[in-house]
């Protein structure tokens, strides 16, 4: 696993208020539904976002390592700092000055390891949950992306998920901790994710949002027992734009502190990002120029989280 991150300094954050909406209704998969490929399909198109129930990791492990998260973040400021190098970071997110009411560990999963090296910061339990936990969320994520193929209509069926289980394949894993506040903070600001797709899971407090078409903010009320999927940026490509993106964001409100844990399911760097040839109707053509997941990166690794990166690869930027 690879460094992405430094710790910094206490920085002061503006707060901000988040809307209210008519809409509360997220979309639900139950993955043991033999319909569930067609509510994917449905969600993907409609929201880009969607929670997904009976999806068969275990609770405990979950739990197991969030309550480890949570004594690592509990920790004197001084000793999480020594972890910078394993991934720690703290109100300071990429490397172009965006902040965030927020605390982080954010790994990449196909370099190499951390965890036995560091002793001293993390106990060695906590990275085999880490592994555990990898192992479960890269199944899930290719469960979900293989019934995707199959509402699609594309075949085989696995053209989604072998780009996430490939060897190489370029995911990250984050564990964010927005600390209680009696204000109302950004903790983490509106951006889109570059992978394909990501699974969050939270403890039950509040604060993750999605922007819906027209641009509405809504707040996504917490399940603790579900995982929420977000399209990301490559999916959309993949798709040829049949399904886009989520902007999404966290303002926390609460006394209560916020913990997620997030897989982000990404391809091998070498991986050319191009619409499925399966997906496509006679005479259609590529919204954008052909890139590899590498290139994908570099570009928007150098970006400010709220940024429009797909549009640097749009034919026709809109
Ligand atoms: C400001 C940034 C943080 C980010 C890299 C970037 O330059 C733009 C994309 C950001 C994002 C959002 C989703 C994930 O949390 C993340 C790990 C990713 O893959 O892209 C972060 C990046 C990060 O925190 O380094
Ligand atoms: O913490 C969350 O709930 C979501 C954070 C997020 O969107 C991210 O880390 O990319
Ligand atoms: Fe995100």
């Amino acid at each position: 696993m690879v460094v992405l991150s430094q710790s910094v300094a206490h920085i002061n954050l503006p707060t901000i208020n988040s809307f209210d909406s008519n809409f509360t209704q997220i979309p639900v998969v139950d993955l043991s539904n033999p319909d569930a490929q067609i509510h994917i399909v449905n969600a993907c198109r409609e929201v880009g976002f969607f929670k997904v129930v009976n999806h068969g990791v275990p609770m405990e492990m979950v739990t197991s390592l969030e309550t480890q998260a949570m004594s690592f973040f509990k920790l004197p400021q001084q000793h999480k700092d020594k972890a910078a190098p394993f991934g720690y970071g703290n109100k300071c997110i990429g490397q172009r000055g965006d902040t965030g009411w927020v605390e982080y560990l954010l790994l990449g999963t196909n370099t190499g390891l951390i965890a036995q090296d560091s002793p001293a910061i993390f106990p060695h339990d906590f990275w085999l949950m880490i592994r555990k936990y990898l192992a479960a969320l890269e199944k899930l994520t290719c469960e979900v992306l293989e019934k995707m193929a199959d509402g699609l209509n594309i075949e085989p069926r696995t053209v989604l998920s072998r780009l996430v289980s490939a060897e190489k394949s370029d995911s990250y894993f984050r564990i964010n901790h927005y600390p209680a506040s009696d204000q109302t903070k950004l903790g983490f600001g509106e951006h889109t994710d570059p992978q394909i797709i990501s699974v969050i899971r939270s403890n039950n407090v509040s604060g993750l949002e999605i922007a819906l078409k027209d641009g509405t903010w809504v707040q996504v009320p917490p399940d603790p027992t579900s995982f929420f999927i977000t399209v990301d940026d490559c999916l959309q490509v993949l798709t040829n734009g049949r399904f886009k993106s989520v902007k999404h964001r966290v303002i926390t409100e609460s006394l209560k502190e916020r913990i997620s844990m997030i897989h982000f399911g990404g391809p091998p760097p070498n991986e050319k990002i191009a619409p499925i040839a399966s997906l496509m109707e006679e005479g259609e053509e590529s919204l954008y120029r052909e890139f590899t997941w590498d290139d994908y990166k570099k570009a928007a690794f150098n970006t400010k989280l709220a940024c429009n990166r797909i549009s640097f690869f749009e034919k026709c930027p809109a």
